[in-house]
């Protein structure tokens, strides 16, 4: 920090903090005593040195600067330019050019330029008119004409009374009266006598107004064809009916409900940031483009007070909601990139994101190319996100039942339909939602209990294994790989495509993936597999798509979060938990996935997939979807010669004979710190017969000796004796420890790793 003698008057702030810095002295008088608690004084006005102490005046303050050995300041003359510049420039001709690109109003509205907006107004006139015209429809003949026909007498009656009174001069007769009252004969005569011949001409206009009237009248009834004497009573009615409405009752009922400063004004605008608190009274907002319809919503651009920005906005949210009298799920901010002050607003007509985004285009396409964006969801306003999973890992947050595992599923079945994207697929709760996937999955596993001699979590680790080896593998091979088929060192569509290079593009998909990250025996091992690969395999065309529901440091640690290039948070508890998915200073950037209701299923915040951050509302593809599509998939696949793995059948070959360590690992209980041999055999045999069946026969001690035996190797020791068993023969048994089982592991995989 620049040191800064600090002097000057103790002076009192300014009843209107502006606080501008009007001048800045590069000379200054003597220092006065300086104070000793800040490095920083605005002090002294404007004003004649001599005049300076008591003399301030709001709003004329000038920030001292220390004095200055720099000789080019000798000479500078309070007031004037601190730093003029040299030589000043006119601006280029495309500087000019670019400012007037930027200033410049585009002919159309934006709507009437975009396809998709251009089909969304469209779609919603034809919605709006329709509905109205079918609302006053039936009415006509139900509502509107009994009423007309029952308020008809009273128009009839208000009418001919109407015609009396103007026959009979009744406006005047006020007047004529209070001649009466002030005994004024003059003007009673004049009156009276005007009276008298208006009613005569009256009378005579009355009387042929209605010889007329009842001769058309008999000739309609005689002569006319039925449809001009219907025509002519239903205007009849319609007229008296009118006429005899009562007033405050309307007799159209309203088609559309008018919801409450429906209208958005400027005024609306500016009463909104009185009351979130971004302006004052000396500062207001600004409008530098009109308020315009924009789809189903409003467009309001506005450049807040000097130095607020859209952080302020952002933190004013919901009061800015408040002010405008909408849900705070209507409005929706952008940073706007020509300045810091200005914001873009869009306030949607009603809640755009409990509207589903409908199902997954995915069901009506053949295949797709993986390589290609491809349609995930729509945003706000109803226009396509398209995305890509290529060079990059995504990670999934939300509580429960939001539509984590349906997002993600998407994204899934999407390389599915890519014949050549090889798929390996876990769930960690082993819920019905992946469970079609073995129809395509080159590896695949569901929850981690151990069954029918299967343990899922020891599938993941060789899976993972495997994919490690393979992506350093690849690093070697692309570098290796001649120039005229891998001009850049990286993989491209036809090196994927080509079965002999095996370098398919991969999606590694973990669901629930904070089940596996907190086994007590190989949640690090797991955990350690999966920073590798987010972190390096992406580059060579493996992405890794994890989703949790439990983003904390515990269940999914911040060593393995920050390593995702792309978030996507669905509802969350707080506005904290969005940062944790969703990347600290998320919220300050507008992003907060807490804001999302119960009610917006598969609805989220998609951060760093492209460089704009925004909402999807996924697309549905429920379980029958998403096993149509895997049909198709895995049909797509055997016709190409690409279905792989255990979709095909194959056993996995990292099956190694040190599975025992696994095996063991499987049947310890989470909080079983020590557990006896006996124990651990009969448990083996339960897990796997076919293998452990034989030590479960055998007697007594002989159990604990072949445990023994085959964990010998790996340097585990059972003989150990911890204790005395309920039978009081404990201390002749033996037993194993979870920490060796879990050292040895460690020790194996990293031997197999380095391998
Ligand atoms: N895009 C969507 N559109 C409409 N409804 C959806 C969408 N995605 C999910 N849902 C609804 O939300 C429900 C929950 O979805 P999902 O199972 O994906 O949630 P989850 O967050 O994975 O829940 P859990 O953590 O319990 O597994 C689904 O049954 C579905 O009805």
């Amino acid at each position: 920090m620049t040191e800064m003698d600090l002097s000057g008057p103790p002076v009192e702030a300014p009843e209107e903090k502006t606080a501008d810095v009007v001048d800045i002295t590069t000379k200054r008088p003597a220092p006065p005593a300086p104070e000793p608690a800040s490095t920083t004084a605005l002090v002294a006005p404007a004003e004649p040195e001599e005049t300076a102490v008591g003399a301030v005046k709001p709003g004329e303050w000038e920030a001292e600067l220390p004095d200055t050995e720099d000789p080019e300041a000798e000479g500078l003359t309070e007031g004037g330019d601190v730093d003029p510049p040299r030589e000043v420039y006119p601006p280029s001709i495309s500087e000019w050019m670019e400012v007037r690109d930027k200033a410049r109003q585009p002919v159309f509205p934006e709507w009437v330029k975009l396809p998709d907006q251009r089909k969304a107004v469209r779609k919603w006139a034809v919605r709006h008119y329709s509905a109205m015209l079918g609302y006053h429809a039936w009415r006509l003949p139900c509502v509107y004409t009994p009423k007309l026909l029952a308020y008809s007498p009273r128009g009839a009656w208000r009418w001919s009374s109407a015609v009396g009174r103007w026959v009979f001069d009744a406006e005047g007769r006020a007047l004529r009266l209070a001649s009466v009252l002030d005994e004024d004969a003059g003007t009673y005569l004049k009156l009276s006598r005007q009276r008298d011949n208006r009613v005569r001409m009256r009378s005579v206009i009355a009387s042929v107004a209605s010889l007329v009237g009842l001769t058309v009248a008999l000739l309609l009834w005689v002569m006319a064809p039925t449809w001009v004497l219907a025509l002519a009573l239903t205007t009849l009615t319609t007229g008296l009916g009118l006429a005899g409405a009562p007033t405050d009752q309307p007799l159209i009922d309203r088609a559309k409900v008018t919801f409450r400063k429906r209208r958005l004004s400027s005024d609306i605008v500016i009463r909104a940031h009185e009351v979130a608190k971004l302006t004052d009274k000396g500062q207001t907002i600004a409008f530098p483009r009109p308020i315009g319809r924009d789809g189903d919503g409003w467009r309001v651009v506005v450049d807040l007070p000097y130095g607020k920005h859209f952080e302020d906005a952002v933190k004013a949210h919901d009061r800015l909601a408040s002010g405008m009298d909408i849900a705070p799920t209507q409005l929706f901010m952008d940073k706007d990139e020509t300045s810091g002050r200005r914001v873009s607003y869009w306030i949607a007509d009603r809640d755009p994101l409990a509207v589903p985004s409908g199902k997954s285009p995915l069901l009506g396409a053949t295949r797709v190319d993986f390589w290609k964006p491809f349609p995930w969801g729509v945003d706000e306003r109803g226009n396509p996100v398209m995305v890509t999973m290529l060079w990059l890992s995504l990670l999934v947050g939300a509580v429960p039942r939001q539509g984590k595992t349906f997002s993600a599923r998407t994204i899934a079945l999407a390389a599915a339909l890519d014949p050549y994207v090889r798929l390996i697929v876990f769930d960690g709760k082993a819920s019905p939602d992946w469970r079609s996937f073995t129809k395509v999955a080159h590896r695949i596993g569901f929850g981690i209990v151990p069954r029918d001699g299967f343990d899922p979590v020891m599938r993941l680790i060789d899976a993972l294994m495997e994919l490690k080896a393979d992506v350093e593998d690849r690093y070697h091979r692309l570098s290796e790989l001649p120039l005229h088929i891998c001009p850049e060192g990286k993989l491209t569509p036809e090196i994927s495509r080509d079965k002999k290079l095996n370098m398919p593009l991969t999606l590694v998909v973990v669901d629930e993936v904070q089940e596996y990250l907190q086994h007590p025996t190989h949640g690090k091992v797991i955990l350690d597999l999966l920073v590798y690969l987010v972190r390096v395999a992406p580059a060579v065309g493996v992405s890794v798509l994890i989703s949790t529901q439990k983003p904390d440091d515990t269940a999914c640690p911040s060593v393995l979060r920050d390593q995702h290039q792309a978030r996507f948070s669905l509802r969350v508890g707080s506005w904290q938990v969005s940062d944790v998915v969703l990347g600290a200073g998320s919220y300050s950037e507008g992003l907060d996935a807490s804001k999302l209701l119960k009610s917006h299923k598969g609805v989220g915040l998609l951060k760093g997939m492209s460089d704009d951050s925004g909402i999807v509302r996924t697309y549905l593809a429920n379980g029958r979807d998403a096993d149509a599509i895997l049909t198709r998939a895995r049909a797509l696949r055997e016709a190409e010669g690409t279905l792989t793995g255990d979709a095909a059948g194959e056993e996995s070959t990292s099956r190694s004979a040190d599975v025992i360590l696994d095996d063991v690992a499987a049947v310890l209980g989470r909080s079983e710190d020590k557990v006896w041999s006996e124990t651990v055999v009969d448990r083996l045999a339960e897990y796997n017969e076919a293998v452990y069946g034989e030590w479960a026969e055998l007697e007594g001690r002989a159990k604990a000796d072949q445990l023994a035996a085959a964990l010998k190797p790996y340097g585990i020791t059972t003989g150990q004796v911890w204790g005395k068993a309920e039978n009081g023969k404990g201390a002749n048994r033996r037993g194993i420890e979870r920490q060796h089982i879990i050292d040895a592991i460690t020790q194996r995989n990293k031997k197999r790793g380095d391998s």
